[in-house]
C-alpha cells in the first residue's frame, strides 16, 4: 500500500462527515443558502492568498527542482483561481475587491491558514507536504462526488466543475507521488508526524465548510 493510501484511510470517518455536511449536500440539491455560499467564497479568497504563500514556502523548502517548480506553479495558480473568483462569483454578487479584502477572516479560516503557515515555516518539508495535501485531495474527491449529482444552482455547478475538472485531477495526481517519494526515506515516527498534520488539516477542511454554513462570527 502506498503511504498516501494509508493517509486516506486515516481520514475516512472525517471524509464521510464532510460529504454528509449540509453545506456540501446543499451544493447539489440547491438547499444551501446563497448567502452562506457567498460567505464561504469570500473567506476562500482570503484563504487562497495565505495558501499560495504557504505553497511558495514549500517550493523554497523543496529538495528537488521538480518539486520547487510544481509548488511555485501551484502557488501562482492559487492566486489566479482567487482572481478568477472576482470576475465570476464576486461580480455576480456585485462585490468589489475592497469589500472582499476588507472582510476579516472568520475564526475557522484564520485557524486553518495560521496552521498551514506555521507548519510550512517552522517544520520539516515532508511534514508541511502532509499538512497541505488534504486541501488538494479532499476537494478533488468532493468534486468527483458532487459532479455525479450536478447542481440546480449554476453558481454551485461552476464551483463543482472546477474541482471535478481534468485539470484539477492532474494537479492532485502530481502532488500525491511527491508525498509517496518522500515517505520512502522517512522513519516510522516521521511518518506519524506527517499523518498527524494530514488528519488535523482534514478536520480543518470540515471546519471550513461548517464556518460557511453557519456564517461563523467572532463571538467576542
Ligand atoms: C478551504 C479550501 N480548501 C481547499 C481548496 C482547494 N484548493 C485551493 S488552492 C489548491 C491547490 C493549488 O492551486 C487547492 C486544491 C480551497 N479552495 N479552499
Amino acid at each position: 500500500m502506498n503511504f498516501t493510501d494509508s493517509l486516506w484511510l486515516s481520514i475516512e470517518a472525517i471524509y464521510s462527515k464532510i460529504l454528509a455536511h449540509p453545506f456540501v449536500q446543499g451544493l447539489t440539491d440547491g438547499s444551501l443558502d446563497e448567502s452562506a455560499f457567498r460567505f464561504y467564497a469570500i473567506q476562500d479568497a482570503l484563504y487562497l492568498q495565505d495558501f499560495a504563500r504557504g505553497l511558495a514556502i514549500l517550493g523554497a523548502k523543496a529538495d528537488s527542482d521538480d518539486d520547487f517548480l510544481m509548488f511555485c506553479d501551484h502557488a501562482s495558480n492559487a492566486i489566479l483561481v482567487e482572481r478568477s473568483m472576482h470576475d465570476s462569483f464576486f461580480k455576480a454578487w456585485q462585490l468589489t475587491s475592497e469589500q472582499v479584502y476588507n472582510t476579516p477572516p472568520a475564526p475557522n479560516c484564520l485557524l486553518y491558514t495560521s496552521y498551514l503557515l506555521r507548519v510550512a515555516l517552522g517544520l520539516p518539508y515532508y511534514e508541511a507536504v502532509g499538512a497541505f495535501l488534504p486541501c488538494y485531495w479532499i476537494y478533488w474527491q468532493v468534486g468527483k462526488e458532487l459532479v455525479q449529482k450536478g447542481s440546480v444552482n449554476p453558481l454551485y455547478q461552476q464551483w463543482i466543475d472546477t474541482y471535478a475538472s481534468d485539470e484539477f485531477e492532474a494537479v492532485v495526481k502530481a502532488v500525491l507521488p511527491v508525498m509517496d517519494n518522500l515517505a520512502l526515506g522517512l522513519t516510522q515516527p516521521q511518518k506519524e508526524a506527517v499523518k498527524h498534520h494530514f488528519i488535523i488539516t482534514s478536520k480543518m477542511e470540515y471546519l471550513f465548510w461548517d464556518m460557511g454554513y453557519h456564517q461563523q462570527e467572532w463571538e467576542v
